[in-house]
């Protein structure tokens, strides 16, 4: 295997699914930003969770709004339900892994907040929990997946789905959506001078 042509071809397989997404995910995201921009404006918040590479986006995201992403000004509330060691070990020893981010929800997420669970598959089955128990406490399921949605199809309103079944091209659009949805935002909520 050559590496240049290996990374060569990696480039074209991220442009096919960037011309793919172009075409697919636009009215979700749409849908989806409305609901984070309705939810911070009535003091709600936002609420990102995943796994493995999908949990750094989660940390990721929620860094933008609460700190800086383009401009400086006020901060926007958010959280990702993966940061706390604490909480992470003792809900996957004392009950189950699949709780880790469900317990938090129960425990945060208030009527109107947006929960916006990220998975590749879309069959994790803490990011399902966690998105079952956000529908029962009035906050809005969201979703960021790929494949066929999985399991978060019918679960999750909006769900943007990538068109992809390779994690690591659905993961480089999971990145560039949720940079998009937070330059929304802070556009509409912390509008400023790019600095
Ligand atoms: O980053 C990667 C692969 O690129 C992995 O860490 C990946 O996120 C993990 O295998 C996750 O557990 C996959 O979960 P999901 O996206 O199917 O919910
Ligand atoms: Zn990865």
């Amino acid at each position: 295997m050559d590496p240049r042509q290996f990374l060569a071809d990696q480039f074209i397989e991220h442009e096919q699914t960037v011309a793919a997404s172009k075409d697919s995910v636009g009215p979700a995201f749409v849908t989806l930003a409305e609901a984070c921009t309705r939810s911070l404006n009535q003091g709600g918040k936002i609420v990102f969770f995943g796994n493995g590479g999908s949990a750094a986006d989660a940390q990721h995201l929620a860094a933008e709004l609460v700190v800086r992403y383009r401009t400086n000004g006020r901060a926007l509330a958010a959280l990702a339900l993966t940061t706390d060691t604490s909480i992470l070990t003792a809900c996957s020893n004392d009950f189950s892994y699949d709780d880790i981010f469900a317990r938090q929800i129960e425990a945060l997420l208030r009527p109107g907040d947006v929960a916006l669970g990220i998975s590749t598959s879309g069959n994790s089955p803490n990011v399902l929990k966690a998105l079952e128990a956000a529908r029962g406490l009035g906050g809005i399921a969201a979703g960021l997946s790929g494949r066929d949605g999985g399991k978060m199809v019918g679960l999750c309103d909006p769900l943007i789905v990538v068109p992809s079944t390779v994690t690591a091209r659905i993961q480089e659009m999971h990145i560039l959506i949720g940079h998009a949805l937070c330059d929304v935002l802070e556009q509409r909520l912390r509008p400023g001078v790019s600095v």
